[in-house]
């Protein structure tokens, strides 16, 4: 029986919806016993602008009844960047509980990586989604005044903590058992003991797993150094934000990373998008990467069980890339419409031959 999938697509702002709609063209093309319903979702700050709110009162509630969401980008240069993501981006994950974020990184076949030499790195960044230095805990008083006093408050809990230990461990497991457990239990002699404590703990449930321990700011220096020394990587919100960031980049372009912001339980949709923002330099050009929304459309097949589908839609794209069918931010020439078009093409070959 054809199965129909339910997708929220939320374009976003900026790149947001070229990207998205890259990501749409392709999935379209997929040929198998699936279909997709898409409904898209208005809710950018240029709305936002308008009406005071990104989401409606029960915007979560109208998210809650799709089988998985698309995400472009949220950030309008009117709209304070805190106002944007707390008003779209942050309540959707904390809401829905996706509470692992999955931030795979490659250097595709064609691609240069900056690094001198080096032509493969094969990374999964493991990012804690649901609270770390994301909580949203703090306060400002004395606004205004020359005591004011801002504070952030990072919040890490030893539920959080081990449900990301383990979800990282089972990714390490399946691949190739390296585990990089990122920290800062240096200066940081709270949370990040903890951190470290329950990491610990859960690697003895994997024996088989090598679990390393490096703090983050000599993580930068290994990752740039000795880049094929790593595998899968474990980090806290914030820390695998920026890390990855810095990742994508060494792969070639951060227009290329994709991300699953999981509900591993299922009880609530998951969301998948690429790891950059609306790039505001770059909004109508038609020159921005779809690389990274394309791959979080893979990651989405992938994730509902479409696996077949998945694999030839990463395979098309693979293949694009080898052919140097390529955006300026990887020094190419094409735009985004040329890597899209060439990925549907390919698509046609590959499943002309199923
Ligand atoms: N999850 C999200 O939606 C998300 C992620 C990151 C940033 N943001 C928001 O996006 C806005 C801009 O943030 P920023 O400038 O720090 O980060 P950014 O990722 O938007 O851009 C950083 C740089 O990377 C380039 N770039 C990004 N995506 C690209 C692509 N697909 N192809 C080619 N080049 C690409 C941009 O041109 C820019 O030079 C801010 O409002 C920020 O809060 C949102
Ligand atoms: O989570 C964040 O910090 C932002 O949404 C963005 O930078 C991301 O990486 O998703
Ligand atoms: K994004
Ligand atoms: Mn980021």
């Amino acid at each position: 029986m054809t199965k129909t999938y339910q997708i929220a697509l939320l374009p976003g702002d900026g790149i947001g919806p070229e990207v998205l709609q890259a990501g749409v063209d392709c999935l379209k093309a997929l040929k198998g016993d699936f279909t997709f319903e898409f409904t898209t979702f208005d809710w950018s700050s240029t709305n936002y602008k308008q009406r005071g709110y990104y989401m409606p009162a029960d915007g979560i509630e109208q998210l809650r009844r799709h089988d998985a969401i698309y995400f472009g980008a949220v950030g309008h240069q009117e709209v304070p960047d805190h106002i944007s993501l707390w008003g779209l981006i942050l309540p959707i994950r904390k809401e829905l509980q996706q509470w692992v974020n999955v931030r795979p990184v490659q250097i595709l076949p064609g691609t240069q990586s900056p690094l001198r030499g080096v032509d493969k790195i094969d990374w999964v960044i493991i990012r804690e989604n649901s609270e770390g230095e994301y909580a949203g805990q703090g306060g400002r008083s004395h606004v205004g005044t020359a005591y004011e006093v801002g504070t952030e408050l990072a919040i890490f809990t030893r539920v959080a903590i081990e449900r990301v230990m383990r979800f990282a461990f089972d990714t390490a497991r399946a691949r190739d058992k390296r585990l990089c457990m990122v920290t800062k239990s240096n200066a940081q002699r709270y949370g990040m003991v903890l951190w470290d404590e329950v990491a610990n703990a859960v690697a003895k449930e994997y024996p088989d797993v090598k679990m390393e321990k490096m703090l983050v700011d000599a993580m930068t220096v290994r990752m740039v150094n000795n880049p094929d020394s790593l595998s899968t990587i474990v980090a806290t919100n914030l820390h695998a934000d920026i890390l990855s960031d810095l990742a994508a980049a060494l792969g070639g372009s951060i227009g290329i990373a994709p991300s699953s912001n999981l509900n591993p339980e299922r009880n609530f949709p998951s969301m998948f998008e690429p790891i950059h923002g609306s790039a505001f330099d770059l909004v109508g050009k038609g020159v921005a990467n779809p690389i990274g929304a394309i791959w979080s459309a893979v990651e989405m097949l992938n994730f509902l069980g479409e696996t077949t589908a998945g694999d030839v839609l990463m395979r098309a794209m693979v293949k694009v890339s080898a052919d140097g069918v390529r955006t300026r931010d990887l020094g190419g020439q094409a735009g985004t419409k040329d890597v899209v078009d060439a990925i549907v093409k390919e698509l046609g070959q590959l499943q002309s031959k199923l």
